[in-house]
């Protein structure tokens, strides 16, 4: 469709067909938003424009939408809508991650990029995650019989090293002030993020036996002259102006959103995308820090996750420490193939069961 500006006729992204009260949300029912989009997307266009409620939505699903977006508008683009929902979720916009561009923001930003999660920071917390890793590996080792549920123990993990780094120290009602954390700020951001990424980690290499063996190898190789494995070895946005996006019109106060979650299993960009193979980054530059537009599971652009660093050192941590103290092994009766991987709809798509698994200490725990 076309709308009119100063009498000229401008050209709209292609549309899915609309309701009168509801848009386009009826196209997102029963599906998880981000399969049910990525879907739309192959019927409707790369770049299409739908309606959540009264609100225009643009949905960018290619490489070159991305980085018009986060690239080229990014100035234009990097606030966050002001709707009432996001009101309320955001209290008032007072939390950073909800907070529309403009000098609110731009403060606790930069509290961010110069303090608590700078890289030069997050480098200085490294006893903390030493020690919260240890912990973890002992809870691991204590010996039971039945199998643990590692998800909950890697929630946990993140928390503490989080919750040590902001605060201080460790809570002894850590759970409770967790659940009231997860409802705003900084940290829900943190814990959500991290502990859903070494949940589905560990999740992928216990379905797939060859790759956690390769990793087995590789960081109990590093390690191997070592005592302990230390550390030495979403998004949517708004347009505040109206601009153009791979030709078609982006009207002033649409909400932009980048599919980055279709951009990562896109098969244009990607060989066999739906499989866990590392190793397939083995032999690119392929850069996760928001330059490669197919790749940014941190964001890119003004809103670029602060807590990059902050986040990848707690997860190598763990994961380092987890293939190196201990073999693995799914409870009796479940083969690789029938693990549950289950994702559930969220900010962060989690998976829907947690996972249940055991530990067998390796050699090297007894040393
Ligand atoms: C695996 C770990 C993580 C992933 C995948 C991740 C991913 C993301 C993504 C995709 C965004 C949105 C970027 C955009 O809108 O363009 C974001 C924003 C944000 N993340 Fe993370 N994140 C992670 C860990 C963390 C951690 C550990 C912290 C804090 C300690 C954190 C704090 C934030 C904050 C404050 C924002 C909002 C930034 C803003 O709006 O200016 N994240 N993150």
């Amino acid at each position: 469709s076309r709308i009119s500006h100063h009498g000229n006729s401008l050209r709209l992204p292609p549309s899915p067909w609309q309701l009168p009260i509801i848009g386009s949300l009826h196209h997102l029912h029963g599906a998880l938003p981000h399969h049910a989009l990525r879907k739309l997307a192959r019927r409707h266009g790369l770049i299409m424009l739908l309606k959540f409620g009264e609100v225009p939505v643009i949905v960018a699903s290619s490489r070159e939408a991305a980085k018009e977006i986060l690239k080229t508008h990014d100035a234009i683009t990097a606030t966050r809508p002001q709707t009432t929902t996001f009101k309320i979720l955001s209290k008032r916009g007072q939390g950073i991650a909800l907070a529309p561009y403009g000098d609110h923001w731009r403060q606790l930003r930069k509290i961010c990029n110069m303090e608590l999660l700078s890289q030069k920071h997050v480098q200085s917390f490294w006893t903390i995650r030493e020690d919260e890793a240890a912990r973890l590996v002992q809870s691991i080792a204590s010996p039971s019989a039945s199998p643990m549920n590692l998800s909950k123990m890697l929630a946990g993990y993140v928390a503490d090293a989080a919750l040590r780094a902001i605060m201080g120290d460790r809570l002894r009602d850590r759970d409770a002030f967790i659940q009231q954390l997860a409802e705003g700020d900084l940290f829900a951001g943190s814990n959500d993020t991290s502990a859903t990424t070494l949940q589905w980690t560990m999740a992928e290499l216990m379905r797939n036996p060859g790759v956690m063996l390769k990793l087995q190898d590789e960081v109990r190789g590093a390690f191997a002259a070592m005592t302990k494995v230390t550390e030495e070895g979403l998004q949517s946005r708004e347009s505040i102006e109206r601009c153009q996006i791979l030709g078609y019109e982006v009207p002033k106060g649409t909400m932009v959103m980048v599919n980055a979650g279709a951009l990562s299993i896109d098969p244009e960009y990607w060989d066999e995308p739906e499989v866990f193979r590392p190793e397939r980054f083995e032999d690119t530059e392929k850069d996760f820090k928001g330059n490669e537009f197919e790749f940014i599971p941190f964001g890119a652009g003004r809103r670029i996750c602060p807590g990059m660093f902050f986040g990848l050192a707690n997860i190598e941590l763990a994961l380092a420490n987890l293939v190196f103290y201990f073999d693995w092994s799914l409870p009796e009766g479940v083969s690789c193939n029938e693990l549950d991987m289950t994702e559930s709809a969220g900010i962060t798509v989690r998976k829907k069961s947690d996972l249940w698994v055991r530990a067998t200490p390796h050699a090297m725990l007894a040393r």
